[in-house]
């Protein structure tokens, strides 16, 4: 096993030992972000029926085909179709259909008129009314055709795709009411570090909150999994294998953080090693160097390193693609923009470095990156207000204000609006 790999490397290894779970069939609803395993076809024509798009007249375009300003032309209005309506009289050449939105065409009719344009001669323009048209009209003018959107039978998603908001209406239209995706990752988070107290208690003598069981969770839920925070351990190499082959019997994923370096009280190397295979301790990056992985009765155990910002960059960068494979998701990266640094940014370690940042445009719409001025690997807060990671690559080549460089976009809210 090679001491220090890349992120590349080391995404690619966690990412061949995570396959997509079992599925399972959900209510429509909660397939909203998710992937279908299967494609699914409607079980009727999507719209069932041709139907006017505009509250209007139905007629025969070429009655009206000469009609002009100087030379309008009269239909006499002989029925009313309403969205719901079912119109199967005939229809004579010099006569028209009054028609709603929605409302099926008579078959034999091939346009519809708006109403905005057409002027009653006779009457309120209701059945029994003379209307009269100052212009032609195309034929199939305000008509959406019978299975423009889908045809019974036909595929509407494919194996893999995943299912937007939109797309549950679009479902929900086909009569699909329960779809078959992957199931979610079960991870279990386990915090390791004999200075860790729950969050509800006030730490003293050298103690601290566990902040990273909640901010991995919180990942964990963001990233369509399902989180588990098992109890704080100890710094004990016992204590640790025990939790950690527990959590593997119960759970899909394991993530530890803390205690991932070479401290006297560092154990999850020599667990994870003891326990089953290890496969990787050290990535090429920072925050977040000391990164374990391994297979522990069959199920991936990662281990981040205990500081809080370490622990969120491998995370998203290494666990996340994880996460989202055991759900069917095909496509692993967050979305990057190229940016120019608004200020020096001096290179003094050769990893490769995600600075925490704020992304936004300036007057010329061009698009600035300002690296937070604290990177130290122990904040959350710098995270909380930072809306990308601008990356410096590997080796030791500073960079000056103006130059561009690739960002991260991190899961921004529409207030850090770009
Ligand atoms: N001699 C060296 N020491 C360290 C190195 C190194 O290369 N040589 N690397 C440093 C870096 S960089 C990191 S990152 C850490 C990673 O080490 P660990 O994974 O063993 O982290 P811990 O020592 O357990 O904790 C580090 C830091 O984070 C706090 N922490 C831990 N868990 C939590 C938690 N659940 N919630 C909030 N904060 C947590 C912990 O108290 C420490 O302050 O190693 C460096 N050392
Ligand atoms: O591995 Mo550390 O992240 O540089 O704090």
């Amino acid at each position: 096993m090679p001491e220090m790999i890349s992120l590349e490397e080391a995404r690619s290894l966690v990412l061949s030992h995570v396959e997509p779970l079992p599925t399972e069939t959900v209510p429509l609803l909660d397939v909203v972000g998710r992937v279908s395993a299967y494609a699914l076809t409607s079980d009727i024509d999507i719209s069932p029926f041709a139907h006017s798009a505009m509250d209007g007249y139905a007629l025969y375009a070429a009655d009206i085909e000469q009609a002009n300003e100087q030379n309008p032309v009269q239909l006499k209005v002989i029925a009313e179709v309403a969205a719901g309506d079912w119109y199967d009289g005939s229809v004579e050449h010099g006569e028209c259909v009054r028609i709603m939105t929605g409302a099926p065409i008579p078959e034999v009719l091939d346009a519809v008129v708006k109403y905005e344009i057409v002027e009653p001669v006779e009457g309120d323009g209701k059945p029994g009314s003379t209307v009269s048209f100052s212009a032609p009209a195309k034929v199939g003018s305000n008509i959406r055709e019978a299975g423009e959107e889908a045809k019974a039978g036909e595929a509407i998603v494919e194996a893999g795709e995943v299912i937007s908001c939109a797309g549950i209406g679009f479902l929900a239209g086909c009569g699909i009411v329960e779809v078959a995706t992957y199931e979610r990752p079960r991870v279990a988070i386990i915090s390791i570090g004999s200075e860790l107290v729950d969050p509800t208690e006030v730490p003293t003598g050298g103690k601290i909150r566990n902040s990273n069981s909640f901010a991995l969770a919180a990942s964990v839920q963001a990233a369509g999994g399902i989180p588990d925070i098992l109890p704080i351990v100890e710094d004990s190499e016992d204590a640790l294998a025990d939790a950690v082959k527990s959590a593997c019997a119960t759970h899909d994923f394991v993530i530890t953080s803390g205690g991932a370096s070479n401290g006297d009280f560092d154990f999850i190397k020599p667990v994870v090693e003891r326990l089953g295979e290890l496969l990787m301790t050290t990535v090429n990056m920072r925050p977040g160097k000391a990164q374990t992985f391994g297979i522990v009765d069959g199920k991936p155990v990662f281990g981040l390193p205990g500081n809080p910002a370490a622990a969120y960059v491998g995370f998203e960068m290494i666990i996340r693609p994880a996460l989202r494979k055991m759900q069917g998701y095909r496509y692993f990266e967050r979305p990057r923009i190229k940016a120019r640094l608004s200020r020096d940014v001096k290179k003094n370690d050769p990893r490769r470095i995600f600075l925490r940042s704020t992304l936004y445009k300036n007057d010329e719409g061009e698009y600035i990156v300002a690296p937070a001025r604290n990177q130290s690997s122990g904040l959350f807060g710098v995270i909380q207000r930072s809306n990308c990671m601008a990356i410096m690559p590997e080796g030791l080549e500073s960079r000056t204000a103006g130059s561009v460089v690739e960002c991260v976009l991190l899961d921004v809210a529409e207030e850090l609006s770009l």
